[in-house]
């Protein structure tokens, strides 16, 4: 399939070491759950975000959310999401929550997204790292830099579909209200992993709301 290894990779020194920090941190922390995986590395920590918190994101999402535009790698997203507000008060104590867990500094985490999917709506099989055949790739590089760990938050039920599927790995996780998910989507030597090729699946019934932050190799903005 994708053959990244012929691809240039300007921070794989920084991703490793990124990779290795959040690896520590999150071994070390009773309340994260390595999935275990081959070759990609992928945690869970269950109730992350309380229930009220996660009612009271539902209202940001639907405040924020509009039509995805559809540059580079979110192409197939018919979703609608947007970025929430960095500096309302409640979003920057749940952001520090976030960056705490990770034991990145907050400078490398983009804005925080909110998406929701109605039925039919779907997240198609995509890399959340970036490409140089992204058009934006040039401009990513100079501003933070290549995409290290993703963390998404489920913030509902989904009365059917909407998981998130791993299928390089055979991984189909469904959204539990509260969860976070954290990925790698560098491989251990700091290189994009093709293993962290992932969908989120049609809505068949219900609505999906979740959260994502991407954190990079370098502070971005
Ligand atoms: O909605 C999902 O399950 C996946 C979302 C996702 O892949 C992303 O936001 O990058
Ligand atoms: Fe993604």
């Amino acid at each position: 399939m994708v053959l990244f290894r012929s691809e240039p990779h300007p921070d794989a020194a920084d991703l490793k070491r990124i990779g290795n920090q959040v690896r520590a941190r999150l071994d070390a922390d009773p309340a994260a759950y390595r999935i275990p995986v081959e070759d990609f590395e992928i945690y869970a920590v269950g109730e992350f975000f309380t229930r009220p918190e996660c009612e009271r994101l539902i209202k940001v999402v639907d405040a924020v959310a509009r039509p995805s535009d559809s540059y580079s790698n979110d192409g197939g997203r018919t979703s609608y999401s947007g970025d929430v507000d960095p500096h309302d008060p409640f979003i920057r104590m749940l952001q520090r929550r976030i960056d705490d867990l990770m034991g990145l500094d907050p400078s490398y985490g983009e804005t925080i997204q909110g998406q929701r999917y109605l039925p039919g709506q779907e997240f198609k099989a995509h890399f959340d790292h970036f490409r140089p055949s992204d058009p934006m790739w040039n401009e990513e590089m100079r501003n933070g830099g290549q995409r290290s760990w993703t963390a998404m938050a489920y913030l509902n039920t989904v009365e059917e579909g909407g998981s998130t599927d791993f299928p390089k790995v055979n991984l189909s996780i469904p959204p539990q209200p509260g969860a976070l998910l954290i990925w790698n989507n560098m491989a251990r030597d700091g290189r994009p992993n093709a293993k962290s090729l992932h969908a989120g699946r049609p809505v068949i019934q219900g609505v999906k709301y979740v959260l994502t932050k991407w954190y990079r190799s370098r502070p971005w903005n």
